[in-house]
């Protein structure tokens, strides 16, 4: 794939991953990634605006030098100090002896302790600092903790583009622009539940400041650009100010069924009850697809038998990665089940100690559920549905 030009001296530069499976060693990538990179060129200037992962400088400078001599660029932008930005960082200053590396204060320590930028090669910007390429003006945002300490937005002023790196991303290699892909809000909340959820908080602050700019096109460093940016715009508006709807993530492990069927149980009743219910048997998860349902679900129900003594395994590992996302769920409901001695709603409550949720009940059968699990099973959930519905 070529370079792309998006605009009079705006260019798309970065990478397609078609291939890639995995992110973080931890989160699936069903249609892979995009690494992102833009370049703008002014009537004096040019500024790469992030690069790509490592592995694929060669297509970065490929792509570059249709535009411009790679050695020739005056200016590195380094949104995010991420590898899958920042990677290429290395390859483009040795090559190059003269850019300049701009980039926040944190984003400073960060360069030199990942990428060895000597401290003369950086330029420190503060919250609305300007380089003017000639016709072109960068203007850079703070914009911390989205998704680490040092992130910053770019926002070219005079096309009223913004590239704000990770922040409203998609893992998908699918498409150029956003019209051209379906599902991307759908990609767009999966992405949000994985990066951006565990800080609304710095989310919702970035909202308010973008909320003075006009924008006319979202270039994020994965997946498509938003040439049309009212819809992501809203989406985030609504995911960074945790709006949940009547919606329950139910999440179950069970190696001899008694937990499926309490799981399936809670469900049914609960879908009998009209409200939306989605069920991971936590063995076969997507975990980015847990993610995305965790980005506005309004209770979350983990069933898990005891095993040696505790939780079963996926299920503590599902509880700590429920509490370290922060979803803005109000409710949960804890199902388990033992043989002879039950630890796994104990073991789940310490892990999820300190989360925002309250748990409305649990349910803890011994060995099989019986009559008066089921019982209770129809109890929680005519509260469970009375909860989720604000009665
Ligand atoms: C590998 C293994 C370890 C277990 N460890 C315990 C335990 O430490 N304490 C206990 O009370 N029950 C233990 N059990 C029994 C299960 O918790 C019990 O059979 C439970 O009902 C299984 O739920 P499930 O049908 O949803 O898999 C263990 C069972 C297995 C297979």
């Amino acid at each position: 794939m070529k370079s792309v030009k998006l605009l009079d001296g705006v260019y798309w530069v970065g990478v397609k991953d078609w291939s890639r499976r995995i992110f973080d060693s931890l989160i699936p990538l069903p249609e892979g990634t995009s690494y992102n990179a833009y370049l703008v060129v002014g009537n004096e200037k040019s500024a790469l605006i992030d690069t790509v992962n490592p592995g694929f400088e060669r297509e970065l400078e490929e792509k570059v030098s249709e535009i411009v001599p790679l050695k020739e660029i005056d200016y590195v932008v380094m949104n995010h100090a991420e590898p899958d930005h920042a990677g290429a960082i290395p390859y483009i200053m040795e090559r190059n002896k003269k850019a300049l590396l701009i980039t926040t204060e944190k984003g400073k320590e960060l360069a030199k302790a990942y990428y060895n930028v000597p401290d003369e090669r950086i330029i420190v910007v503060k919250d609305g600092d300007e380089v003017d390429l000639g016709g072109k003006t960068l203007r850079f945002i703070e914009a911390p903790w989205l998704h680490w300490p040092e992130t910053m937005f770019t926002y070219l002023v005079e096309d009223k583009v913004l590239f704000p790196c990770d922040f409203f991303g998609a893992h998908t290699a699918h498409g150029l622009y956003d019209d051209e892909v379906p599902s991307i809000i759908e990609y767009a909340q999966r992405y949000f539940g994985e990066i951006m959820m565990p800080f609304a908080g710095m989310a919702k602050r970035a909202m308010e400041k973008l909320k003075g700019l006009e924008i006319k096109m979202i270039a994020p460093s994965h997946g498509p650009i938003y040439r049309n940016p009212e819809r992501i715009l809203k989406a985030y508006e609504s995911w960074v100010n945790g709006e949940t709807r009547e919606k329950v993530l139910v999440a179950y492990v069970s190696m001899w069924g008694s937990n499926r069927e309490m799981a399936k149980e809670l469900a049914d009743l609960l879908v009998a009850k009209g409200i939306d219910v989605k069920v991971y048997d936590l063995v076969s998860a997507d975990i980015g697809e847990l993610a995305k349902d965790l980005v506005d679900s309004r209770a979350i129900v983990l069933a898990a038998p005891t095993v040696l003594g505790s939780a079963h395994p996926l299920a503590v590992y599902a509880a700590y990665l429920v509490k370290a996302l922060r979803p803005p769920a109000k409710y949960a409901v804890l199902i388990g089940s033992h043989g002879w001695h039950g630890r796994s709603i104990d073991a789940i409550l310490e892990i999820l100690k300190g989360a925002n949720f309250e748990v409305l009940g649990t349910v803890d059968a011994h060995a099989r559920p019986k009559e008066e699990d089921y019982k209770a099973l129809h109890s929680l959930a005519d509260l469970l549905a009375k909860k989720v519905r604000g009665e």
